[in-house]
């Protein structure tokens, strides 16, 4: 099981207090994560092993919707900032277009993620 974790900035703190809230599934589950850049940084600050690809604004969100259109990654955490502006806006809006295309879970907020690991 392939989680992809991705935070806006606003809420990277409420991402790692997530992962630390949940530790116990994702240790079960033998979950693998990957995020975008500084989210993974900040993870594996936390002390989570975290496969971290470019930062969101410069491709991460890309390569993330890359691995949803290859089906390479099975739910998607992505705590977006809805207060704040974005330069990568089109990369955001592509990564969840995929997961639509491509029927994978998307949790934008931490009530809807938390339903989506409790039905793991
Ligand atoms: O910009 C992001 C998502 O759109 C997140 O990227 P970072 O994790 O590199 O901050």
């Amino acid at each position: 099981m392939t989680i992809a974790i991705i935070a806006h900035d606003g809420k990277k703190a409420e991402m790692v207090q997530f992962l630390h809230q949940h530790k116990d599934i994702l240790q079960s589950k033998k979950c693998n994560l990957i995020a975008t850049g500084t989210t993974g940084q900040k993870a594996k600050e936390a002390g989570f092993e975290v496969e971290a690809l470019l930062s969101g604004p410069i491709g991460g969100d890309a390569q993330i919707a890359a691995l949803v259109a290859e089906k390479k990654v099975n739910l998607v955490i992505f705590f977006r900032d809805p207060l704040a502006k974005h330069p990568h806006e089109p990369d955001i809006f592509m990564l969840m277009r995929l997961c639509d295309v491509h029927n994978i879970p998307l949790a934008t907020n931490p009530a809807s993620a938390q339903l989506l690991l409790n039905g793991l």
